[in-house]
C-alpha cells in the first residue's frame, strides 16, 4: 500500500467508515421531568453489529436505549431533545409527527426479565402481527414458525404451541420474548440486560443467540457484565454520568482504551 501524506492510518477509523450505519444518535439530551438524564449523547449504531452500553449503575444506559423505540412516551413529563435518526430512510424516531407504534414494529425490546403475556407460546408471537393486522392463518403459522427458529426455541415448543407461555423455562421465556420481538421484522433490536435474571446456561443459549442473530438485525443491548459485553460485542460504548464517555471497537475498549475514566472502569478501579 502506498502511503500518502494525508492517508488517515487510525485502523478504527478505516474499520467504522467501511460500516453502514443503521440508528445514530445525535446530541441527545432526556428529561425526566426536572431530572436531566441524558446530556448531549452521541453515538453510531453500525448495521447487523452488536453495540453494548456499559458504565456504572444509574450512569442512563436503559434511559438511552428506552429512547430508541420512544418507550419514554408512556410517561407524562419525559422530553427528549436532540435526534434519534434510523435508515436508510433517515427519519428522526423522536419527531412527534413519527407514530411510536410504527417505532416499535421497526425497533423490537427485550427486557431485563422475560415478560411474555399470559397467552399461547403460538400467541405470543402471533401479538406483533396481529396488531399489524396480519390475520391470515397460514401466513401467522409461517412467520410464527420462522421466528420460533430464528431465536432458536423452535424444537423445544413444536409440539406444545398451545401451552401457556408461563409454563416455558426462564430461559425458554426469554427467547420466546426473542422470538416475539422478530415476528415483526424489526431492523434493531434492544436488549436491557437480557440475560441477568438467568442461569449460566440459558445465559450461553441468550449470548449466542445474540451472535447469530446479527446477519439479519442490528444489536443495542445493554450490560452490567463486561465479559458479556467483550463476548458478544463488535462495538462498545461507556457511559458515566448521563454521558457519553467513549465509543470504540469493543477490542479497543477491552484492551486499550483511550479516556483513564473507560479504564478504570473496565479495570474495575471504579463502579
Ligand atoms: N422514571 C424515572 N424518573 C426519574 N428519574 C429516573 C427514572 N428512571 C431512571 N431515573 C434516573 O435516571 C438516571 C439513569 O437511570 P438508568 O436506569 O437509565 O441508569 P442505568 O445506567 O441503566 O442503571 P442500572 O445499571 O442500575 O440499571 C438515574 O439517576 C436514575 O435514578
Amino acid at each position: 500500500m502506498k502511503v500518502t501524506e494525508n492517508m488517515d492510518l487510525n485502523p478504527v477509523k478505516e474499520q467504522q467508515a467501511a460500516e453502514t450505519l443503521k440508528v445514530e444518535a445525535r446530541n441527545l439530551n432526556f428529561y425526566y421531568g426536572g431530572f436531566h438524564a441524558l446530556k448531549g449523547v452521541s453515538l453510531p449504531v453500525y448495521a447487523n453489529k452488536v453495540t453494548a452500553l456499559i458504565g456504572p449503575s444509574g450512569c442512563g444506559k436503559s434511559t438511552f436505549l428506552r429512547c430508541f423505540n420512544r418507550m419514554h412516551d408512556l410517561y407524562p413529563g419525559n422530553r427528549y431533545e436532540g435526534e434519534i435518526v434510523l435508515q436508510p430512510d433517515g427519519v428522526n424516531i423522536l419527531d412527534r409527527r413519527v407514530d411510536p407504534i410504527e417505532v416499535r414494529m421497526r425497533v423490537g425490546m427485550v427486557f431485563q426479565k422475560p415478560n411474555p403475556f399470559p397467552k399461547s407460546i403460538y400467541e405470543n408471537v402471533a401479538y406483533g402481527l396481529r396488531i399489524r393486522g396480519t390475520n391470515n392463518k397460514s401466513l401467522v403459522d409461517d412467520k410464527v414458525e420462522e421466528s420460533l427458529r430464528g431465536a432458536a426455541l423452535w424444537d423445544e415448543v413444536k409440539n406444545r404451541l398451545n401451552d401457556m407461555a408461563f409454563n416455558l423455562s426462564g430461559g425458554q421465556q426469554q427467547r420466546l420474548c426473542i422470538a416475539r420481538a422478530l415476528a415483526t421484522d424489526p431492523e434493531l433490536l434492544l436488549f436491557d440486560e437480557p440475560t441477568s435474571a438467568l442461569d449460566p446456561i440459558a445465559t450461553a443459549s441468550i449470548e449466542e443467540l445474540m451472535t447469530e442473530l446479527q446477519n439479519r438485525v442490528t444489536i443495542l443491548v445493554v450490560t452490567h457484565n463486561m465479559q458479556q459485553a467483550a463476548r458478544v460485542s463488535n462495538y462498545t460504548a461507556y457511559m458515566y454520568l448521563g454521558e457519553m464517555v467513549e465509543f470504540d471497537l469493543t477490542d479497543n475498549i477491552f484492551t486499550k482504551p483511550k479516556k483513564k475514566q473507560t479504564e478504570d472502569y473496565i479495570t474495575g478501579r471504579f463502579g
